[in-house]
């Protein structure tokens, strides 16, 4: 049974003070990390030191787990709406511990920021029993729990880290998930396991891209889900790598190197029926029964899924003009963006995650006069460094031998005569940075392996949410590079500072094809005071999430993900009313009653919460007949 944070602790000063371990108290986990803290000489009652490390030695370790970082910033900001509250933080820790990334508010959970954000180390030899660092040093998933950290400074903080490991099955580091509560929170851990499989699968699928992969199962249910065992094969049958799920499917630790000796079929004849769930009897498993879906990849083997970043819902705006204007910043930026796009200037579009910079883009090619031409779209963070060059430029028949021997247009060939659009431009690594620059200035291109040039003809939109001139100045990013790109920059505002929220929900809720939905007032109030850390991209899946919990029903309080109101400063609402989604003026005067009952008339407080000036309230109350 779970003992309590007070025996807990009695236990832990027991043992501080004559090093002796109470039986039955603390895991054996805990208890072994916490001799080792002993042993290592950690301060249990000093607090802990605040130096991380500065910003070129974080670029540096950043780019050298690249592929962790990318593979995992998906499954992080899922797992981070999961748990959505203000009192966590989600972090993703090198093999070493060193925090990469960090999502939350910081500041909220009462814990210097610093100890939790990029940079920081929370390795077990300097901090302590720590769910990261005693991860690290068992390699596998750990619960710590307040008393249960050898540093008092974290007794009010539980923490549940699992280990992510390579596609070699090396450590790559850890998926974290720190709280301020005391009590044990079994679904967070089962949440952070979750998330650390599906970040393996992606980074082993993104290590392993060979033509043919065998997704497998004991269970049909399980196929295609993170628990699914993954084996990928040449065209001719031979076995290039299994993830660990497939190896434990298996049951054998010695795999031989051809489909056919362990599935004990034909590999041409089960490549025939890749359409079907395939049955295999497999000797190793004593009688379990595994399950099977061939993925055959027909592109040609050079062409990487991850370059092309997501298309926009076809629903959403696709043009300038169909963008909401109603917030000043957005009209604004929407005026420069038609003024420039057929210029021949760069546009640099920046702004925190989610908040559109990739829709922008597409709108302003979709409304300039390269329409007509290719949007190819690159995700300069989505791909292992040494593929970029190759991808981007193109290469030569001849210049590769096996898979990538007859040569390749890159995608900055393929965007002639339309726009190529860099996403992620602070994650292009240095060395190509130089050879991006000529090609901009030069507007031609050398595929690797030829010595002929060709000319080109294309706009270029670049996005990112880095500050690219803290990168400039660290030496990570080329200033020269930066300027290149930035004819003019475009920076989007994130979600909780515009105004026009209700656009914006009334805009995705027609995506939804779910435009005559009704929805309550009070979930537009809290909208309001949603502090929106993942932008419109958030909102778009909670509206989407509501949808699918209310089933045609209005959307209602009960409707929102859970934890999506420990966010807000204030839940006491109004009584209810709906509204309908289509009519933005309905539900700004409902706002607008809302906010000035809650703030018992008070103008400006109103206008605050409403995010409008105390003029444009009074203009709107009069309107109403209000004053
Ligand atoms: N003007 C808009 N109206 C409706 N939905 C929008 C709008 N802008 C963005 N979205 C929604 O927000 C999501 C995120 O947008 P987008 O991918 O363009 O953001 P981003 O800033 O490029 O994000 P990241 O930096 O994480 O790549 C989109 O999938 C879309 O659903």
């Amino acid at each position: 049974m779970k003992k309590s944070a007070h025996e807990i602790n009695r236990a832990r000063q027991q043992f501080l003070a004559h090093g002796n371990m109470q039986e039955g108290v603390v895991n054996e986990t805990i208890a072994a990390s916490w001799q080792r803290s002993m042993r290592n000489g950690v301060d249990a009652s000093q607090p802990l030191s605040m130096v991380t490390l500065n910003r070129a030695e974080l670029d540096i370790r950043q780019s050298k787990n690249r592929l962790l970082l990318t593979q995992s910033k998906a499954e992080i900001a899922t797992l981070y709406e999961q748990i959505a509250h203000s009192y966590s933080v989600v972090t993703l820790t090198d093999a070493e511990g060193t925090i990469l990334h960090s999502e939350g508010q910081h500041h909220l959970i009462g814990l210097a920021p610093e100890l939790l954000s990029p940079g920081y180390s929370w390795n077990e030899q300097q901090r302590g029993t720590n769910a990261i660092g005693t991860a690290i040093v068992e390699q596998k998933a750990v619960a710590v729990q307040c008393a249960e950290h050898f540093v008092e400074q974290l007794h009010h903080f539980s923490c549940y880290a699992v280990p992510i490991f390579g596609a070699n099955r090396q450590l790559l580091g850890t998926l974290n998930v720190s709280n301020a509560f005391s009590i044990h929170q079994p679904h967070t851990m089962a949440l952070v396991k979750m998330a650390a499989q599906l970040i393996e699968n992606r980074v082993f699928r993104a290590c392993h891209q060979g033509p043919v992969c065998l997704h497998f199962h004991n269970n049909t249910d399980f196929i295609h889900t993170q628990w699914e065992g993954l084996a990928v094969f040449s065209r001719q049958g031979d076995l290039l790598a299994i993830n660990k799920s497939g190896l434990n499917l298996l049951g054998i630790a010695d795999i031989p190197h051809n489909f056919q000796s362990i599935f004990g079929q034909s590999f041409d004849q089960v490549c025939a029926r890749h359409q079907q769930i395939i049955t295999f009897d497999v000797a190793h498993t004593h009688g379990d029964i595994l399950y099977g879906a061939m993925e055959i990849n027909t592109e040609s083997p050079s062409s990487i899924k991850p370059v092309a970043t997501r298309q926009p819902v076809s629903s959403m705006p696709r043009t300038l003009a169909a963008i909401p204007d109603h917030d000043p910043r957005i009209a604004e930026i929407l005026r420069q963006a038609t003024l420039v796009m057929n210029r021949d200037i760069s546009i640099l579009i920046q702004g925190e995650t989610g908040v559109g910079k990739e829709l922008l883009a597409s709108a302003i090619h979709y409304s300039s006069d390269r329409a007509h031409g290719p949007l190819i779209a690159v995700n300069c963070a989505a791909l292992p460094e040494g593929l970029i060059e190759a991808e981007l430029f193109g290469y030569e028949e001849g210049a590769f031998t096996g898979a990538r021997q007859k040569g390749n247009s890159g995608k900055i060939e393929q965007a002639h005569g339309g726009t190529l659009f860099l996403d992620e431009i602070g994650d292009m690594p240095l060395l190509l940075q130089a050879r991006l620059l000529r090609v901009l200035q030069e507007r031609s291109i050398t595929p690797l392996g030829s010595s002929k040039s060709k000319k080109l003809d294309f706009a270029i939109i670049s996005a990112t949410n880095q500050t690219l001139q803290e990168k400039v100045a660290s030496g990570a990013f080329r200033k020269d590079l930066y300027y290149r790109l930035n004819g003019i920059s475009l920076t989007l505002p994130p979600l909780r500072e515009r105004k026009d929220l209700d656009a914006l929900v009334q805009n995705i809720m027609t995506a939804e094809h779910a435009g005559s939905t009704r929805i309550h007032a009070e979930v537009m109030h809290l909208f309001r005071q949603h502090s929106w850390p993942g932008n419109i991209r958030q909102l778009h899946n909670v509206l989407k999430t509501m949808l699918a919990l209310a089933a045609g029903q209005p959307l209602q309080r009960q409707h929102l993900p859970p934890g999506f109101t420990d966010d807000l400063k204030d839940n006491s609402i109004a009584a209810p009313q709906l509204l309908t989604a289509g009519s933005i003026s309905d539900i700004t005067n409902e706002a607008v009653r809302l906010a000035l009952q809650n703030h018992e008339g008070n103008i400006s407080a109103a206008a605050r919460e409403l995010g409008m000036s105390r003029n444009r309230l009074y203009r709107k109350l009069k309107s109403l007949g209000m004053t």
